[in-house]
């Protein structure tokens, strides 16, 4: 993969951005039948899609906050390359049963199942953490994450979101009239 983008690709679009749109991949029926997954995978393999895409996800928000939160797996990409590109901490927040210390707890419902997303208190009460992840379906994920932050006793400094598939509820759901999306269905 080369490192700028091949000329004869870039010239069919105005923007690396615009190539990140492009470089989305819809797989129908997976993982179950009638849902269209969108995998980013082409978009991260991508560099300077790659950081124009990260760009655009927090600029809305630069020098709001102190902390960038991830959701596990996907949105750790995004956030670790949020936080090193403009200086703050990072915050993972893990799926059930994979951190060692004591952690809180919450349980939500997804597009295609239920889980529950644990982090542990490593922060000052009161920082400023954004919350960030790939994909904006039914919303259980991002809700769930943002109630961790609160019930950490963090302030969520935003909420941002690579891709928004809309007609699922999803930005209802989350209701925050400053929820960011960067491209959408
Ligand atoms: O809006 P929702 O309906 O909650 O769905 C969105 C979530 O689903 C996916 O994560 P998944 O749990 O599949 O984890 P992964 O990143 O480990 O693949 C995606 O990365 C979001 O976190
Ligand atoms: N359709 C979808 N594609 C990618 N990630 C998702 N998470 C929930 N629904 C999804």
């Amino acid at each position: 993969m080369p490192e700028t983008p091949d000329p004869q690709l870039s010239a069919d679009f105005s923007t690396d951005l615009d190539r990140a749109a492009s470089l989305i991949a819809e797989l129908p029926d997976y993982p179950a039948p009638g849902i269209v997954f969108r995998d980013i995978t082409p978009l991260l393999a991508d560099g300077p899609a790659l950081r124009a895409t990260v760009d655009a996800l927090i600029a809305p928000f630069l020098g709001s906050f102190d902390v960038v939160a991830g959701l596990e797996a996907r949105g750790f990409l995004l956030a670790s390359a949020a936080a090193y590109s403009t200086g703050a901490g990072l915050m993972p927040i893990r799926k059930a049963g994979k951190l060692p210390r004591p952690a809180v707890s919450v349980e939500y419902d997804l597009e295609y199942g239920s889980a529950t997303v644990e982090a542990h208190d490593d922060l000052p009460k009161g920082s400023r953490v954004l919350l960030l992840d790939d994909v904006l379906a039914t919303g259980g994920t991002l809700v769930a994450g943002r109630d961790l932050l609160r019930q950490l006793g963090y302030a969520v400094a935003g909420v941002a979101v690579l891709f928004e598939i809309e007609g699922l509820g999803g930005r209802e759901f989350v209701n925050d009239p400053g929820l960011h999306t960067v491209f959408h269905s």
